[in-house]
């Protein structure tokens, strides 16, 4: 007996790949990224709460090569994580909504999130 080949219900290797695909995966991976670097940041706090040790200790891990890199990551985190956001928030509206619409606003919120976290960088770190 011939066998048929079973239905398969749409998948990632089936979908064509697309920015606003790709955004909305972003979109939840900063927001997990985000707890994390919340917990950096707690931990800053509680080793200034603690004493000048603890916190010149957490202040040199931060300051690290590795460290800063981590601390960069967090900031485009979530500074990408808002703008993701603010395009939700305009769809909330019933705007952008059409194909074409969808991909540039897909493609600002890359782009804004790269320029505004070099221009937190700049003015907080590099420039400070
Ligand atoms: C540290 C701060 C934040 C954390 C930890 C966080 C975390 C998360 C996580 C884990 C999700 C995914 C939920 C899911 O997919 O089921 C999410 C979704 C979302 N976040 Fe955040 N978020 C933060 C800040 C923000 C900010 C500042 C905004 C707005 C400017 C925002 C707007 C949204 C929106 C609109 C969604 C839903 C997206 C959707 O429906 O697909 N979040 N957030």
């Amino acid at each position: 007996m011939s066998v048929r080949a079973r239905p398969t219900s749409p998948h990632l290797q089936i979908y064509r790949w697309t920015v606003t695909m790709t955004m909305s995966i972003l979109h939840r991976a900063t927001g997990i990224a985000n707890y994390a670097g919340m917990a950096l940041l707690a931990i800053w706090l509680g080793a200034a709460a603690f004493g000048q040790d603890q916190l010149t200790m957490v202040n040199y891990i931060y300051g690290s090569w590795f460290g800063q890199i981590v601390l960069f990551g967090f900031t485009w985190s979530l500074v990408h994580h808002m703008c993701g956001g603010l395009r939700h928030f305009v769809w909330d509206t019933a705007a952008m909504m059409e194909p074409g619409q969808r991909e540039a606003m897909a493609w600002a919120t890359i782009i804004a999130s790269v320029i505004i976290t070099i221009l937190i960088w700049t003015a907080f770190v590099w420039m400070a």
